[in-house]
């Protein structure tokens, strides 16, 4: 058998875990061939490929990013592109194709499994907003590295008695800040599914002063939003690929909230950093593990499915059911949450 192996959306530790687990399961359990394309969709509308053999992924398990790289491609593009992709994959004599990626790259595989085309997805995402699994590698490793940097800020916010907003990633879904927020003994925590209420945090603000508390740590999403019309908020359209831009919802609230309280400031804005660098050991091993599933159901003919961690174990579940909708953080988790705001 020949697996075609690629890498798409945004990078996330762990990737190359993935890679390496596919190809050590294949070649060593199967005696399988595994080819990877090159920068996501791109490398199959533009027939860019290498050849993964054991010796080519080692040293993986531990490199953050993708080495086989990563791009967008706009969705029309790539459904127009579904013959070229066809052809690619037949000009290699790929029997199954192994897209790792997020909610983006696996409904696109969702695509080309309906139109025929044999397919096994790995979800990847730090956000791990991806259903149907109950975790995403990358997740753990954004977390670890977001609580890291939260706990450095209580110093200097303590140091000067002031309020520092920390923005962390997280499109659509609170994951990443609910879980640093409560890790870090963040004061306030804003998550993208629910709309703040802007008086409740200058309230919030003005009453740990009030009562004698030195700083106030909030962890802001960038995806989170005010309730319409509490503060002015700029928006900033959606790019080329159909993704929201984001304006900076933590300097925005940090500017209102210095108006509102006479409180200095400061905004922190995360980034990038929050997913380079090297995976945790449980994304390494969730990596790993989806790795050698993907290539175990590759082999054993299930098709148009996705792994997916449930409990403990890796199992499969259906594209369409994975990609139907997000997974957003529930009532349930805000309402623990908040039991830890103020
Ligand atoms: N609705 C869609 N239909 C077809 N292709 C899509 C769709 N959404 C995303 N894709 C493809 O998957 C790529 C990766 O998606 P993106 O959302 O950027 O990353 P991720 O896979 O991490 O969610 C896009 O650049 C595009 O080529
Ligand atoms: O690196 P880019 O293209 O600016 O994308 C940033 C986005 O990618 C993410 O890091 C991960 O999102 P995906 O897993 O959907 O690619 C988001 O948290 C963030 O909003
Ligand atoms: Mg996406």
């Amino acid at each position: 058998m020949r697996i075609g192996v690629l890498t798409g959306g945004g990078d996330c530790p762990g990737l190359n875990a993935v890679i390496r687990s596919v190809v050590r399961t294949a070649a060593t359990q199967y005696g399988s061939e595994v080819i990877g394309f090159r920068d996501g969709w791109r490398g199959l509308l533009e027939d860019r490929s290498t050849p993964l053999d054991v010796a080519a992924v080692d040293g993986l398990l531990t490199r953050g990013g993708t080495t086989l790289g990563s791009a967008r491609v706009a969705p029309e593009k790539l459904d127009a592109g579904l013959d070229t992709m066809r052809r690619t994959l037949d000009r290699h004599g790929v029997d199954v194709l192994v897209p790792i990626g997020g909610e983006g790259t696996l409904t696109a595989a969702h695509l080309l499994s309906e139109a025929g085309v044999p397919v096994v997805g790995v979800p990847k995402t730090i956000d791990n907003d991806i259903d149907g699994t109950d975790l995403t590698f990358g997740f753990d490793t954004a977390v670890s590295i977001a609580t890291d940097l939260i706990d450095r800020l209580h110093t200097t916010a303590e140091s000067h008695q002031r309020v520092l907003l920390v923005e962390v990633m997280g499109r659509h879904a609170g994951w990443i800040a609910l879980h640093a927020g409560l890790a870090a003994g963040a004061h306030l925590t804003l998550v993208p599914e629910e709309p703040f209420d802007v008086d409740d945090v200058v309230r919030l603000v003005t009453e740990r002063f009030a009562r004698g508390d030195s700083h106030v740590i909030g962890v802001v999403a960038e995806g989170a939003h005010p309730l319409p019309g509490q503060m002015a908020f700029r928006e900033g359209g959606v790019d080329e690929f159909g993704h929201r831009r984001f304006t900076g919802v933590a300097q925005q609230l940090g500017e209102e909230l210095e108006r509102r309280t006479g409180k200095e400031v400061r905004a922190t804005v995360l980034g990038h950093v929050q997913r380079g660098g090297t995976p945790t050991s449980f994304d390494r091993v969730l990596a790993t593990r989806f790795g050698l599933h993907a290539a175990i159901a590759a082999h054993e003919g299930h098709r148009g499915q996705m792994v997916a961690l449930r409990g403990t174990d890796i199992d499969l579940v259906p594209l369409a059911r994975a990609v139907a909708r997000l997974k957003t953080v529930p009532a349930s988790r805000l309402r623990e949450l908040h039991a830890f705001t103020g």
